[in-house]
């Protein structure tokens, strides 16, 4: 079993990750984990904070000679402002002209869509300060460090995992537009809004730029794709253990996503039977799919075809042209504090996403296979597949149009269809 804890505020000392479950004798350097974190960091549409913030990474327990020794992994990432603001976050008592003047003055008009007004109904501050600490998504770094070991762990066992962006606002990648495997990701990672289509990210760079003109904010959809899972994971017994349960949660629990999709979500809903879903029919290599609608899983469990999960991230709270709120210290109508803020965050939500996906099947693998050893859970994986028997095998070359069956005029714009992924 796996389990992970984040702690450390926006602008305290550093960030703090504890994981604990992750076998020994996975391959593991520092600068696996700064990779992500320097990739979470990009994403045309980011604030002032992402040019100067280091994330300067200390891995503290848990990896021995470039390998983990199956020990809590700890890890630190110090927040680049610290210095700023050691008086207004300090863990000590401060004097209270601290809170006169600049950073350290109450914020008392709370922002519409941030955690600042319930959060001060539920923890009891008279100020949004404590509550915005904790709630901004700069904790996601901390998430994505772990997500990066989570990576190299499924990376061992011939798993991949790959995000990119969907859409920004009302600029959507086209139907049709293939889905990306990891030798897209530099590639991906190279676009200013992480999307796989150079004409819409055209569009969408286009998009925040006006956005950012007219004071506002924007949100967008990203995509995460998996290859290489083995059938099984999670399973259709208990809700709890569902594995498209687990993932959507994962990605529900990142700041600002508000909808997941699994394969085909919400357009499957539209759809006749006859084409929502994944036929199956024989080929050399083993039991093989005509298209990947369902994202991969069914009945709660991975079928080991490409994993496809999607999260729909709101706009940014913190809008330039203020929203109305109220003054909670004078009880009047108002507008809704404003500080330095991002005006689109969806790329940076992508890396965000893949982490929380790949620390999940992570979770979903070792409660399946075991092992305290990367050796042991691959040899434990290997002997289940192994022992699949010949008729009831999946080919690994998924996703292919059914040869026995005509394509349906209705499948021609359906943009899961095999022929296209
Ligand atoms: C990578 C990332 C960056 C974000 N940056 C900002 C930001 O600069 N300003 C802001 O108001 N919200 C930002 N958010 C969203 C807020 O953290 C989020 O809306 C807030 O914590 C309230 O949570 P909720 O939207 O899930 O209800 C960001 C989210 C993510 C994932
Ligand atoms: C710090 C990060 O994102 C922050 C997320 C965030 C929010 O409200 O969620 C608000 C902003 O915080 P600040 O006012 O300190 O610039 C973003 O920069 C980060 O992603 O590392």
């Amino acid at each position: 079993m796996l389990r992970w804890l984040t702690a450390g505020e926006s602008h305290g000392p550093e960030l703090l990750a504890i994981i604990e479950g992750v076998p020994a004798g996975l391959e593991l350097s520092r600068d696996d984990i700064a990779r992500d974190l320097q990739r979470r960091k990009l994403g045309y549409g980011r604030g002032a904070r992402m040019k100067f913030e280091q994330d300067e990474l200390h891995l503290s327990a848990g990896v021995r000679h470039g390998k983990t020794i199956g020990s809590p992994i700890g890890l630190r990432i110090g927040n680049a402002e610290w210095p700023k603001w050691t008086e207004v976050m300090s863990a000590e008592h401060v004097d209270e002209s601290v809170f006169a003047t600049g950073r350290g003055t109450p914020l008392t008009r709370p922002r519409p869509g941030h955690a600042d007004l319930t959060g001060m109904q539920k923890y009891g501050f008279d100020e949004a300060r404590p509550v915005l600490e904790r709630a901004s998504a700069r904790e996601t770094a901390a998430r994505v460090a772990l997500g990066a070991i989570a990576k190299r762990f499924l990376h061992e066992l011939g798993i991949e995992t790959v995000s990119h962006t969907i859409s920004i606002g009302t600029v959507n990648l086209p139907e049709d537009a293939p889905t990306p495997t990891l030798a897209d990701l530099e590639a991906i990672d190279a676009d200013p809004v992480r999307m796989f289509d150079a004409e819409t990210s055209a569009r969408a760079v286009a998009h925040i730029d006006e956005v950012r003109k007219s004071a506002d904010t924007v949100g967008g959809v990203v995509e995460v794709c998996v290859r290489g899972l083995p059938c099984g994971l999670g399973s259709y017994v208990h809700w709890d253990r569902r594995l498209d349960a687990r993932l959507a949660a994962a990605l529900m629990s990142i700041q600002a996503i508000k909808g997941v999709e699994v394969g085909d979500g919400f357009k499957t809903a539209e759809r006749l039977g006859t084409a929502a879903h994944d036929e199956l029919f024989t080929s050399p290599d083993g039991i093989t799919r005509s298209s990947d609608r369902a994202g991969g899983i069914e009945g709660g469990m991975s079928m080991g075809t490409l994993l496809r999960v999607r999260a729909a991230m709101k706009p940014i709270a913190t809008v330039p042209n203020a929203l109305a709120t109220v003054d909670i210290a004078q009880g009047i109508d108002a507008t809704a504090h404003h500080q330095r803020s991002d005006v689109c965050a969806v790329p940076a939500a992508g890396v965000v996403a893949e982490a929380m996906v790949a620390l999940e099947l992570m979770n979903a693998i070792l409660e399946k296979f075991g092992g305290d050893s990367v050796g042991e859970t691959r040899r434990n994986l290997e002997a289940f597949m192994g022992a699949i028997p010949q008729q009831l095998a999946t080919s690994a070359n998924s996703a292919i149009p059914n040869p026995n069956r005509p394509i349906d005029e209705r499948e021609q714009g359906d943009s899961r269809s095999a022929w296209r992924v």
